[in-house]
């Protein structure tokens, strides 16, 4: 370990150094989060796939063994029932504490632990911007919302600069969880390790300074802005809110309001009893968090949304064969793809927009050939009017990518193990064609 850092540590944590480094010699904190999308977390453990234990930073989270390995393959990872995450990083969403019918901008989304979680908690009434700069983890974010089922989101890739002033004044709750110099995560990447320095450090602090600039305009008023990081270092937490109250007298510190991990240190205007740090002493391998709110008005951007256009029989007759009802939905078609949600389309100005809503399928020579996200989507679940039960050995062949000797009605169904989808395939009456993307199969 570096001894600046370790220096660094002693120095912040005074009396509790000596438990912090004792922390070091054991595995990482490991944790999973139920979908509540999909199932609650009480059917999810009483399912016995793996020995939990509730986490005490999310009502939806739990602990697991660090030893344990393979859950990414098992078979509720894949049907979207819960998301794998370091336990303390879920402490950020329940302090931001998103309610259902929220607008929420997840300004630094990937790869989407937090934007999954704000997702199921604003529900199907809600609405998140899920935002990510880097390209390659924006996809990634793109396949764990469509992996959870999420429909009501749209995903950007852009920066916070170019997103947030055509969001002014629009959202209820803003999360910053910031890229930072990761110290809680040493144990998890080597990477973060071997790039830590003090310049560094300096270097987050400045980037996480001119993110929160860009998120602050999108809050209305009464809206509440949560910021935090994966890292102990004074320059990228309190220092970085300390500044940012100076900026902007618009904003007060809220107290977290929470029982786990323990108080920050004041610094200027930061009361440290109001914020919360994580450390591994406290079950997690570290988090920071502030809470902040916007006590003054803030002009409201003007959203535009896309208009309604009459749908192409093809698709008219695809929604009437796979759903029993899609009347209260919207329904956007772009260069032949096929995208629905409840909330009505946004046109975004010079935005690359991944995926807004449910990506339901592609026009293809005049028939609709339907997406992995149709089948997994949360919001159609009840709704899907042809579906088959596999049983274990069926599903085993169904992952592989092999076809399903199985009698079904005609056409595209939708496939399901244990009450959930896993996926869809395309029967001519005595086989399954397999749909499962290639990408997920197993070898
Ligand atoms: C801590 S991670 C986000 C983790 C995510 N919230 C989650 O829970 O899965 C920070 C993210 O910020 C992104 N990032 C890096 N530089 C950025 C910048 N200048 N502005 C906005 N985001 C940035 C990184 O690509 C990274 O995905």
């Amino acid at each position: 370990m570096n001894e600046a850092f370790l220096q660094r540590m002693q120095i912040l944590l005074k009396d509790d150094y000596e438990a912090y480094l004792e922390t070091l010699k054991q595995p990482p904190f490991r944790g999973l989060r139920a979908n509540l999308l999909k199932i609650d977390p009480q059917t999810l453990q009483q399912r016995g796939f793996a020995r939990l234990w509730p986490s005490p930073f999310a009502p939806e989270g739990f602990l697991m063994d660090s030893t344990l390995t393979g859950l990414g393959s098992h078979i509720y990872h894949r049907q979207g029932l819960f998301y794998m995450q370091e336990p303390s990083a879920s402490s950020a969403v329940t302090i931001l504490d998103p309610q259902p019918g929220d607008w929420v901008l997840d300004c630094c989304a990937a790869p989407g632990g937090k934007s999954t979680q704000i997702a199921a908690r604003i529900g199907q009434e809600g609405f998140l911007i899920a935002n990510e700069i880097d390209g390659g983890r924006a996809r990634v974010l793109m396949s764990n919302l469509e992996r959870l089922g999420v429909s009501e989101a749209l995903i950007t890739h852009a920066s916070p600069e170019q997103l947030c002033p055509q969001l002014s004044g629009l959202m209820d709750k803003v999360l910053v969880d910031a890229p930072c110099s990761g110290e809680g995560m040493f144990k998890k990447e080597d990477q973060a390790m071997t790039d830590w320095s003090v310049e560094h450090v300096r270097a987050c602090s400045l980037r996480q300074q001119k993110i929160l600039e860009s998120a602050v305009v999108c809050l209305k008023e009464q809206g509440v802005l949560v910021y935090s990081t994966c890292t102990y270092a004074p320059e990228e937490n309190e220092q970085v809110i300390d500044q940012f109250l100076r900026r902007h007298p618009e904003m007060e510190l809220l107290d977290c309001g929470v029982e786990f991990g323990r108080p920050g240190l004041s610094v200027g205007r930061v009361d440290g009893a109001k914020v919360r740090r994580i450390f591994p002493m406290d079950q997690g391998e570290g988090h920071f968090i502030a809470k902040l709110r916007k006590i003054s008005p803030q002009p409201q951007a003007r959203l535009q949304t896309v208009k309604s256009v009459q749908l192409p029989p093809e698709v008219q007759a695809f929604l009437k064969d796979q759903l029993k009802t899609y009347k209260d939905l919207h329904v956007h078609l772009e260069q032949n793809r096929l995208s629905l949600m409840r909330h009505e389309f946004i046109q975004l100005k010079k935005i690359p927009v991944l995926r807004q809503g449910i990506m339901a399928g592609e026009i293809v020579k005049n028939r609709v050939e339907p997406h992995h996200h149709f089948y997994l989507s949360a919001l159609l679940r009840d709704r899907l009017t042809k579906t088959i039960s596999l049983n274990e050995q069926e599903l085993a062949c169904y992952l592989q990518g092999q076809p399903l000797p199985i009698p079904a009605p005609r056409g595209y169904l939708c496939l399901m193990y244990e009450g959930y989808p896993v996926g869809f395939g395309k029967s001519d009456g005595t086989v399954i064609k397999n749909k499962y993307p290639k990408g997920l199969r197993t070898r």
